[in-house]
Parts: C-alpha cells; sequence; structure tokens
C-alpha cells in the first residue's frame, strides 16, 4: 500500500500471501517427480475500502490465498512445470473473484535433480545438485473484462555461482587520475548470475487449464476425474502449437541455463559486459518468443596476494583473495 503524505489518498494497494512453501509429489507407476516452490501471490482490484474504511467485506484473507495455493498445488495438472503453475494459479484468482482484477503470482523452482545411480537416474531419490533457482513471475490483468484476461510471463534464473580461472581479460578501458587497477589479460571471472527473459503476452482463461489442450488426448481433467495425479505428457505438450511461448517454460529454461553456461565457459572473454551481451543475444536468436533478455553479473573479484613479505613472487598468480563485488547488468 502507498498513500500521498499530502493528499492523503490511497495511491496504490496490492496485497497477498509471501513464502507460501510447496512440495509436489507426482506419481506416474514407478516414477515419482517432486517440485519444490517458494509461491508469492498478490491480487490487486476493488479493494481500496479495506484499507480507507476498514471494510473486510472485499478481501479475500491472504490465510484462503494460501489455502488456494495448496488447492491448485494438489489438482492442477500443471504443477510440475513453473509458468504454468503459476498461470493457473494467477488466472484462478482473477477469474474467481469478480473484485480482484489483478494477480502477480511468483514461483520460484528449487533444484531437486535425480540421483544417478550406476548412471541411471533413480525413480525417487533427488539431490539438491545447486543454490540457484528459476524463478517465473507472472502477471494476470482481468482490467478489460474477465473474458479477456492477459498473462504477462517473465521468467529466469537467479543465484547461478560460476567461476573460471582463465579465457577473461580487462584491459584498455578508462584511464585517468582515478584509475588504480592494472590491464590483465589473464584473471579468474567470477559472479553470481541473474537472468530475466520477457514473454510475448498471452491470452488465458480459465478453461485452457481445466480443457484439454490441443492434442492432448482425454486433456488433463480427464485423468484427475479418474483420480489420478498426472501431468500432461511431455509428449502431448510437444504436440501443442506453444513452442517457445511461456507455455513451453521449461524448455527456454534449459536452453537459457545451457546457453549461459556454455558462452560462460567458452567465451574468450573481454569484459563482463561482452560476454553478458553474447548470452543475451544467444538466447534471443534461438526463442522468437522472448521481448528481452537482461542478465545481471556482479563481478566477484579474486586478487592476487602480494607475497613479497615472504619472499615469494606470487606470478601467473596462484594464490587471490576475494574483494567485494562490482556490478554490472
Ligand atoms: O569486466 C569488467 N568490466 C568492468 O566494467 C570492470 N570494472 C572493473 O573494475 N573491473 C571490471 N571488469
Amino acid at each position: 500500500m502507498s498513500t500521498e503524505a499530502q493528499a492523503g489518498h490511497l495511491a496504490h494497494a496490492r496485497y497477498g500471501k509471501d513464502k507460501v512453501r510447496v512440495l509436489r509429489v507426482v506419481r506416474e507407476g514407478k516414477w515419482q517427480h517432486v517440485v519444490e516452490y517458494n509461491v508469492c501471490a498478490l491480487m490487486e482490484g476493488d479493494i481500496e475500502t479495506s484499507y480507507t474504511k476498514a471494510d473486510n467485506s472485499v478481501v479475500v484473507a491472504t490465510d484462503s490465498v494460501k489455502n488456494i495455493t495448496y488447492y491448485l498445488a494438489k489438482t492442477s495438472p500443471h504443477i510440475l512445470h513453473p509458468e504454468r503453475f503459476a498461470l493457473h494459479l494467477g488466472t484462478f484468482l482473477v477469474s474467481k473473484y469478480a473484485h480482484i482484477h489483478k494477480a502477480f503470482v511468483t514461483v520460484e523452482k528449487l533444484r531437486w535433480q535425480r540421483i544417478q545411480v550406476d548412471e541411471k537416474p533413480h525413480p525417487h531419490s533427488f539431490v539438491r545438485d545447486g543454490e540457484d533457482k528459476r524463478v517465473v513471475s507472472v502477471e494476470i490483468d482481468g482490467t478489460q473484462g474477465k473474458g479477456k484476461l492477459t498473462a504477462k510471463v517473465t521468467s529466469g534464473i537467479t543465484d547461478l555461482l560460476v567461476l573460471k580461472s582463465s579465457g577473461s581479460a580487462f584491459e584498455s578501458f578508462v584511464r585517468d587520475e582515478f584509475t588504480t587497477l592494472v590491464d590483465v589479460n589473464d584473471r579468474i571471472f567470477s559472479t553470481s548470475i541473474d537472468l530475466k527473459y520477457v514473454f510475448d503476452p498471452i491470452p488465458v482463461s480459465l478453461s485452457l487449464f481445466d480443457a484439454p489442450l490441443p492434442g492432448t488426448p482425454g486433456g488433463p481433467n480427464a485423468v484427475f476425474a479418474a483420480g489420478k495425479d498426472a501431468q500432461l505428457s511431455e509428449e502431448s505438450i510437444k504436440t501443442v502449437k506453444t513452442q517457445g511461448t511461456a507455455w513451453d517454460g521449461d524448455t527456454v529454461a534449459d536452453d537459457a541455463r545451457k546457453v549461459t553456461l556454455d558462452v560462460f565457459a567458452t567465451d574468450d572473454s573481454a569484459s563482463v559486459q561482452a560476454t553478458l551481451y553474447k548470452m543475451a543475444q544467444q538466447i534471443l536468436t534461438s526463442h522468437k518468443h522472448l521481448q528481452s533478455v537482461s542478465y545481471s553479473l556482479p563481478n566477484k573479484h579474486y586478487v592476487p596476494v602480494d607475497m613479497r613479505y615472504a619472499g615469494v613472487e606470487n606470478l601467473n598468480p596462484q594464490v587471490q583473495h576475494v574483494d567485494g563485488p562490482g556490478r554490472t547488468t
């Protein structure tokens, strides 16, 4: 909420529930799938009087928002796919409550990868193989009418920690009275990568989540009516004309992570700026339904230790210490 101090009126109101933690197991015969999400679901609409007149009749309790999140975590056929789950939850909130006109859902997906036993994936055992998270933010806009919902989806990665011990230089930058940094043609490059990409907006409606997607025999509802946990099979998703859109967020996410790591590893980096741009260009070139890509790569500086105190020339530096972060976006 914000109020304008002088006029003393309500300028903006948005509320909901944050940090709803969901672990969902989907059983498919011997194979089990798990997702762990941190969910934030916020709403806007005709809710001003709850702030200005203590009128709780317009308040869907944040506790109910938490319960809806768990309800859809149990029943949504889209639960294993963060973009589609976030779209379902946001669409549900705006569709169910006449006076709620916008929903803002963020889903953070933690990494649980299958444990490989003797190089074979285990059916129900998983390992946290990195602290980076996939983050999906969805805005459902119902201000043009409940029959005309549109969704803006921004996805990405946070906290992807990387380091390369060679293949990075930083030379020929502005040199003046404020410059103390020396040119280096071979340095450590380490950073915690944050990536965001914005999909083309898509139309949504609640029936889209319940009815079969085109090319999906029987549709998700049929499966749930039969009392089974299920997901849309990957095969059926591929037949749907959704490639590269927010519906297909898993494919884009896998590729974006791969491109990020590949370019980081293989680029003969002239600077953080130049490497970052190459990553973004590659993602945009191969994903036509993305409107923009942005990266943040705060440089984690490792500085060679001057070891002349011990009579040691720390050349081709093998001992380095960590300096505070620069920030490049
Ligand atoms: O790749 C870099 N870009 C910079 O802008 C910068 N600034 C700095 O001090 N070191 C680096 N490295």
